[in-house]
């Protein structure tokens, strides 16, 4: 369905400057205001799976195909959506200091008659030790406002990364390698 029009469910102007590298435009972009509460013991992965695909059921689009995504970051069990104020922020990079954790991107792809395809795609990082004077720094910049987990990788954020497995897109907010894949699955992207 390559004359389908694609119509992003999201504010992010992360997710459209992603899709743009790959020379996706979509013809409408609308955010999706869904509560983003996790359920009572929810896994970080499964939270990110069930955001998407309810912000990909949350516009309405006839005849147009729907692409949406939710991104958390997850510290074992534990979920780390987008800080509150920079207090939860400077708490969020505290817990993230020396650990492993993980960044869970749900996209969901609504067809036009209603099924849904959907992918669940995760990085695993590693952040280096950082002294309290790193996280009041990096606080000040702001960067961490709108970001699950309190940080940018795609800013300063960059500089505490000491190791990461899997997509980088993932991180920023929309996994590339597999988005293409979901609109290629439906005909919509070529070849
Ligand atoms: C970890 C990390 C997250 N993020 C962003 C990606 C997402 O935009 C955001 C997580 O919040 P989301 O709820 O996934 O997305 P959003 O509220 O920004 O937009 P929408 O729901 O309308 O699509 O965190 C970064 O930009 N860089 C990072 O390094």
């Amino acid at each position: 369905m390559p004359d389908t029009p694609l119509l992003l469910a999201s504010a992010s102007p992360r997710r459209l400057e992603l899709l743009a590298r790959i020379g996706v435009v979509p013809d409408r972009v609308t955010p999706a205001d869904v509560d983003e509460t996790p359920l009572k013991a929810e896994l970080p992965r499964l939270l990110a799976r069930r955001l998407a695909e309810t912000k990909a059921r949350a516009v309405e689009a006839p005849g147009a195909m729907v692409l949406a995504a939710d991104t958390v970051v997850g510290v074992g069990r534990r979920i780390l959506g987008k800080p509150a104020d920079a207090e939860e922020a400077r708490r969020f990079l505290t817990l993230l200091s020396g650990r492993r954790h993980q960044v869970h991107t749900g996209v969901a792809l609504r067809l036009p008659d209603g099924a849904l395809r959907q992918r669940l795609v995760s990085t695993t990082l590693a952040f280096q030790r950082l002294t309290d004077q790193q996280i009041n720094a990096y606080v000040e910049t702001g960067e961490w406002q709108g970001k699950a987990g309190g940080y940018a990788i795609q800013g300063r954020a960059e500089m505490f990364v000491r190791f990461l497995s899997g997509s980088h897109s993932n991180v920023v907010g929309l996994p590339l390698f597999e988005t293409a894949q979901l609109l290629r699955g439906c005909g919509w992207l070529r070849p």
